[in-house]
């Protein structure tokens, strides 16, 4: 019996865990620009009375001219607010250790690629930058980050380590980056020895919240940190930073420093959000062609509760003449990853998703939001956080969203009741009705 229970807890775990390094991805994916952020960054130095550098410009961290040219390349004017203090740290001399949190989108990544170019030797044809992720397609998005940052800088060259990427016995990389997941890079470094890991001078664990939640990838990570040398920079990141977060990042960076940039609050001051009254999911579909009639919509993203409605929605959307991209469960990360990435690219306008395929994926780039079904959790209670995440903004100075929720019986008024109820407290305007069909 209680065999059984710890398997199917096991496989449970294993798709949450799944998932989360998915909605990292797929964040990533969705949005193509910085996430505006006022919030302070909170630092924490291991010597506090040396000096604390912060830079307002690219210009001012005397990069190598070829990266300086990278970086304006990606349209990048100026450091982002946790790249003004954590650029400075990690190019210093003698380097420094890091521990930096900052959520999503924050230009974490970016820093330290940046880091990592900036420390490589191009002369020395062997590894000695090692940066880590969980899973083989964030270790990919990296990878690309890599390439177009150094585009200026050819003799730097970057090679994966993971699973599918097979080489001889015996080879030696010649590559100054390697970047990839623990398993294939421990295996890499001890087993295989295509890495001499005394030769690391920066070793980069990203997405350690990712990892932790990644049966074995905590141990594999430990594991290569171990071979390194005590001369090694050692920098981690993470979105998040809970407890578990925490203990893993102080066994993986030794002395570090710390820079933690707060979440911002979401809230829904700037959304005007509204109510339609149906009484059917058909008579639903026909408000919002009235809505799409009425005003001018760029892109959208709508919400329903079960995969065969998004499916029929998007289908009847089409026919209306919309171009409709469908986001669902069943759904490979690939598959979902290109969906998303045509959409972020504007390829098309509408984007038909369930709530649990969304859940955690930003939509900051969208300005109309439709609850086709309104968010409720699996014993139907109005799940408030997911409206919020849904609908919810943070900084986003000036732009005003807007969001639609179907009701479509009393049951699902009765849930949009309690929703605005429970945000009565922190928002000033209320939900108005709009159209009734
Ligand atoms: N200084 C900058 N100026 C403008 N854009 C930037 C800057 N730094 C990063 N970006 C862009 O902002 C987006 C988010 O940056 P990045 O991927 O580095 O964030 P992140 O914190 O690593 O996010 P994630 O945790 O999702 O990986 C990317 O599209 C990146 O190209």
């Amino acid at each position: 019996g209680s065999l059984q229970i710890n398997e199917k807890d096991d496989k449970l775990k294993a798709a949450a865990n799944e998932d989360k390094a998915a909605q990292s991805l797929l964040n990533k994916l969705i949005r193509s620009n910085l996430v505006n952020t006022t919030n302070q960054v909170e630092v924490l130095q291991r010597d506090p009375s040396s000096p604390l550098y912060s830079v307002k410009s690219f210009e001012e961290l005397r990069l190598k001219p070829q990266l300086l040219q990278g970086v304006y390349a990606m349209g990048f004017n100026r450091p982002s607010k946790i790249q003004e203090t954590a650029l400075p740290m990690m190019l210093a001399e003698p380097p420094q250790n890091l521990i930096a949190q900052s959520q999503s989108g924050t230009g974490k990544t970016a820093a330290f690629v940046l880091a990592m170019l900036s420390h490589v030797d191009p002369e020395n044809k062997w590894p000695q930058c090692l940066c880590v992720s969980p899973t083989y397609e964030l270790a990919l998005q990296t990878g690309k980050v890599i390439e177009q940052m150094g585009k200026f800088y050819p003799e730097v060259q970057l090679v994966y380590a993971i699973r599918g990427n097979k080489l001889e016995r015996g080879t030696r990389l010649q590559e100054q980056i390697v970047i990839g997941t623990p398993g294939t890079v421990l295996d890499w470094c001890q087993k295989l020895k295509f890495i001499e890991p005394k030769r690391i001078k920066v070793f980069v664990l990203d997405e350690a919240d990712v990892m932790i939640a990644t049966q074995g990838h905590q141990d594999q990570s430990i594991r290569i940190q171990r071979m390194l040398p005590k001369t090694c920079q050692m920098l981690l990141f993470s979105a998040t930073f809970e407890d578990t977060v925490w203990n893993f990042a102080k066994r993986i960076v030794p002395d570090p420093n710390i820079i933690k940039l707060k979440r911002e609050e979401e809230t829904l001051d700037t959304i005007k959000q509204y109510y339609v009254i149906c009484n059917s999911k058909e008579e639903k579909f026909q408000a919002l062609c009235n809505i799409y009639g009425a005003i001018t919509i760029a892109q959208a993203m709508i919400f329903c509760h079960t995969r065969k409605t998004a499916g029929w929605l998007a289908g009847e959307l089409s026919r209306e003449g919309h171009q409709v991209a469908l986001l669902s469960g069943e759904m490979q990360v690939e598959q979902r990853a290109a969906v998303i990435e045509r959409f972020r690219d504007g390829k098309e306008k509408v984007l038909v998703t369930t709530n649990v395929c969304a859940r955690g994926i930003d939509v900051e780039q969208v300005s109309v939001v439709i609850n086709f079904d309104l968010p409720v959790d699996k014993d139907g209670n109005p799940d408030n956080e997911t409206y919020l995440h849904r609908i919810g903004r943070t900084g986003r100075f000036g732009k005003r969203g807007l969001a639609i929720n179907m009701v479509d019986s009393r049951f699902s008024m009765n849930i949009l009741n309690r929703i605005q109820e429970h945000f009565k407290r922190v928002d000033s305007e209320s939900l108005k009705q709009v159209v009734s069909c």
